[in-house]
């Protein structure tokens, strides 16, 4: 692996793709200066297995699950700093980091509702530093008011408003996220409501749900600093006949209360992708929120692959023109192999779908098609996929002075070594 930093052979078969690219008239400085500006928010959840670090943290709950038992989880803040360092400074480009409410610094046991700004100060400090934006999430899970498999829409009016607090006590972290680094923080609703079998009722728990979160979002925010997304999801464990947040639910509220509606890769039926609903949203939504996630015949989140719906993501995002307007975050989270290479490699596949994205001739795939000369359009789609495209990765990756090729890895390998293989823990994941 040592000769991969051949700095004149990168440049060299860089140029060689500049020239390729050119040909099909696609400038790939341009593109390049594009894939900067896009942040990915990366999901603090696959450091430590989606436990965070309350006192009397519950086990995983919500209907996820993650499997694995690889060494090195983080068993605190600091080590899961350490570990999302060690990640971001893999990775070519500026990102953000998303957190969820149970990875609050809490210094005595703090109940869901009774969360604020003061326990995410750290974060923010890091954040600055790191020059990082940060993303936001309530937890409506992994605690004894959702062990029953319902939040927002209980029947209980008692719980229903407990978790009430939590969403507007996490819209003000998030608030206070915005307009301390100055980068709008998304905040992401998913709630795991939803029945095991099938109900009497299907109608009373989405109208609760509503309810709830119109209580939740009754003060309007500064969308400089903060923007709200809802997520729909077909079934979890446990809720596999009904979820009252679905699709349909989410979509007609996030355009009825001018929200983001979160598309998670995983939340639909196996056969159907996210890739092709984002232009349909997008006709009714100002912005949205992706969770680019890999299902295995379920909603697994496996660590995102550099897969043909990954692709179809990025491809759907540039060619509609929706940089600006569709937010990038990962969901996934894999136990059974080092966790911040489980980062590494679904953030830089993330990114190299967006890069490929950026380096089709987009216009010219569109005349075509509008020419109905569909045979062209096929040669062009498929002639794209030997473009030498890993030149212009490699090329990037050194221009923004992190690794090339599997140089990370062995960085990854060492750090296992020399800090996380020292961690006692054994994951308690299954
Ligand atoms: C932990 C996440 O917020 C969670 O995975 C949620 O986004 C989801 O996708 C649940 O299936
Ligand atoms: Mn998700």
């Amino acid at each position: 692996m040592s000769n991969l930093r051949d700095t004149a052979s990168i440049e060299k078969a860089f140029q060689h793709a500049k020239d390729r690219y050119a040909a099909l008239g696609v400038d790939v400085n341009v593109a390049l200066k594009a894939l900067e500006s896009i942040p990915v928010s990366v999901h603090c959840w696959q450091g430590d297995d989606v436990q965070g670090f309350e006192h009397d943290s519950e086990k995983l709950g919500g209907g996820i699950a993650v499997t694995g038992n690889y060494i090195g989880k983080a068993r605190s803040i600091d080590e899961l700093r350490s570990d999302l360092e060690k990640a971001f400074s893999l990775l070519p480009g500026k990102h953000r980091l998303n957190l969820h409410a149970i990875y609050g610094e809490f210094i005595a046991p703090t109940d869901r509702n009774e969360i604020g700004p003061e326990h995410f100060q750290g974060w923010i400090d890091w954040a600055r530093q790191q020059q990082v934006g940060l993303d936001f999430n309530p937890s409506f899970f992994s605690h004894e008011n959702a062990n029953d498999g319902f939040t927002l829409s209980h029947t209980d009016a008692g719980i229903r408003n407990f978790w009430v607090e939590h969403g507007i006590a996490s819209r003000q972290i998030g608030e206070a996220f915005g307009a301390a680094l100055e980068t709008p923080c998304v905040t992401n609703f998913w709630v795991p409501d939803g029945f095991k079998d099938t109900p009497a009722d299907r109608r009373a728990p989405r109208e609760r749900l509503a309810a709830s979160l119109d209580e939740i979002f009754a003060q309007e925010l500064d969308p400089q600093r903060h923007l709200d997304a809802v997520e729909c999801k077909l079934f979890g464990i446990g809720s596999e006949s009904y979820v009252v947040g679905s699709h349909e639910f989410y979509l007609g509220y996030a355009i009825s209360r001018n929200k983001l509606l979160c598309l998670d890769a995983g939340h639909f039926h196996p056969t159907e992708v996210i890739s092709d609903k984002i232009s349909s949203v997008m006709m009714y939504l100002p912005e949205i929120l992706l969770h680019v996630s890999r299902g295995v015949r379920w909603d697994s989140d496996h660590v995102v692959t550099y897969s043909d719906e990954l692709q179809a993501i990025a491809q759907e995002i540039v060619r509609g023109n929706y940089l600006d307007r569709v937010h990038v975050g990962l969901d996934f989270f894999d136990a059974s192999i080092n966790r911040v290479a489980a980062w590494v490699i679904g953030t830089q596949n993330m990114i190299k779908a967006l890069l490929t994205a950026l380096l089709e001739p987009t216009q010219q795939l569109k005349q075509l098609e509008i020419e109905g000369d569909y045979t062209s359009r096929l040669a062009m789609m498929e002639e794209l996929k030997s473009m030498p495209f890993g030149a212009v990765w490699d090329y990037y990756c050194l221009s923004s002075g992190v690794p090339i090729g599997l140089e990370w890895l062995e960085s990854v390998k060492q750090y296992e070594n020399s800090v996380q293989k020292h961690r006692s823990n054994i994951s308690e994941t299954v």
